[in-house]
């Protein structure tokens, strides 16, 4: 979906409770798609966050999460996973009563120990309806990635509205199997970060061949964007268009024998496998029951 398209089903009112990085890159998808800002209600704790995300997009915010909470019929969780537990205990009694469509967006944490901490002190608390999504920073651009799993909980309309949601960030997949989320956050969620660091690593490079920092800059950034596009833009595989550019003997063909040696394949296969344990570490890390 482009970023004017409007979304195909009004995703209803939505409280975002965390206003940081990833919320502020779905807020701007939202509103970039036509959705009311005020229907969009943020709680975030930092007063100058809350100045920032009235004046970008119009949205209504609260230094209270139980006052956004109370606001919308879907709740976005959007906090750090070390603080998810104490957010969700202190929304427990609300969740109960007022029994919204739940989303999470924090790496690692599961849809049991959502269920659980929005369950207060009630073991037999009917489970609420919960969504695990991963979604990635350029949302922003409606250029996102987000994965998505769902309990048995969410019923045919809460699926559309969670796709609904996440749909103005770009593309959604769901996954069935909940397992399935940390490599999901290990590829598309962490991802852009490993693209950001290979541009990085291409404008070092080039400045170290001699260019100036600025054309150093320019070069790297374009190719990686020209890429991105031909990556998404044509029907052939990443394979194919690397082997279009790389003339036998020539200069491609050095670089891509000095990554292969070098084990980039390798290398990426564990980055991607730390940042999918590091999801499994952190559910534990935040749950004394688990
Ligand atoms: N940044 C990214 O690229 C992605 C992040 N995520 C997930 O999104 C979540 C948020 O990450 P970021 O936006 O990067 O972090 P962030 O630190 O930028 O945002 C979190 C916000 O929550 C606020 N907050 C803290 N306690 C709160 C409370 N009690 N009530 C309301 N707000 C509270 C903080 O002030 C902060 O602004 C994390 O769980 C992360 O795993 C998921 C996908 C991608
Ligand atoms: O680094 C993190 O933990 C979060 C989750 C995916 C992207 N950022």
């Amino acid at each position: 979906m482009s970023p004017n398209e409007t979304l195909p089903s009004d995703p209803g009112s939505i409280a975002f409770i965390g206003g940081g990085n990833m919320a502020r890159s779905l807020i701007g998808g939202l509103v970039s798609r036509g959705i009311a800002a005020d229907t969009i209600h943020v709680a975030e704790p930092v007063e100058a966050l809350r100045a920032a995300l009235e004046a970008d997009f119009g949205v209504r915010t609260h230094a209270s999460a139980l006052q956004a909470a109370s606001e919308a019929e879907t709740w976005l969780l959007a906090v750090k996973p070390q603080v998810m537990r104490g957010v969700c205990e202190a929304l427990a009694t609300q969740a109960q009563v007022a029994r919204p469509l739940a989303i999470s967006i924090a790496a690692g944490i599961t849809i049991d120990q959502l269920s659980r901490w929005l369950g207060g002190d009630s073991a037999d608390a009917t489970p609420l309806p919960i969504v695990r999504a991963m979604p990635n920073t350029p949302a922003l651009l409606g250029a996102g990635m987000t994965g998505l799993h769902a309990n048995a909980q969410v019923d045919a309309g809460g699926r559309t509205r969670a796709e609904a949601l996440l749909s103005a960030a770009g593309k959604t997949v769901w996954i069935e199997d909940e397992a399935l989320m940390d490599a999901v956050t290990a590829v598309s969620g962490s991802g852009p970060a490993y693209v950001f660091l290979l541009a990085e690593a291409m404008e070092e490079a080039g400045k170290a061949e001699g260019l100036p920092d600025a054309a150093a800059r320019t070069l790297a950034l374009q190719t990686v964007l020209g890429a991105a596009r031909m990556l998404t833009e044509s029907d052939e595989a990443p394979s194919e268009l690397r082997r279009r550019v790389t003339s036998p003997g020539g200069t491609t063909q050095a670089a891509v024998e000095t990554f292969e040696s070098g084990g980039l394949r390798d290398l990426v296969a564990q980055a991607v496998h730390n940042a999918a344990e590091r999801g499994r570490q952190l559910a534990r890390a935040n749950d004394e029951d688990a």
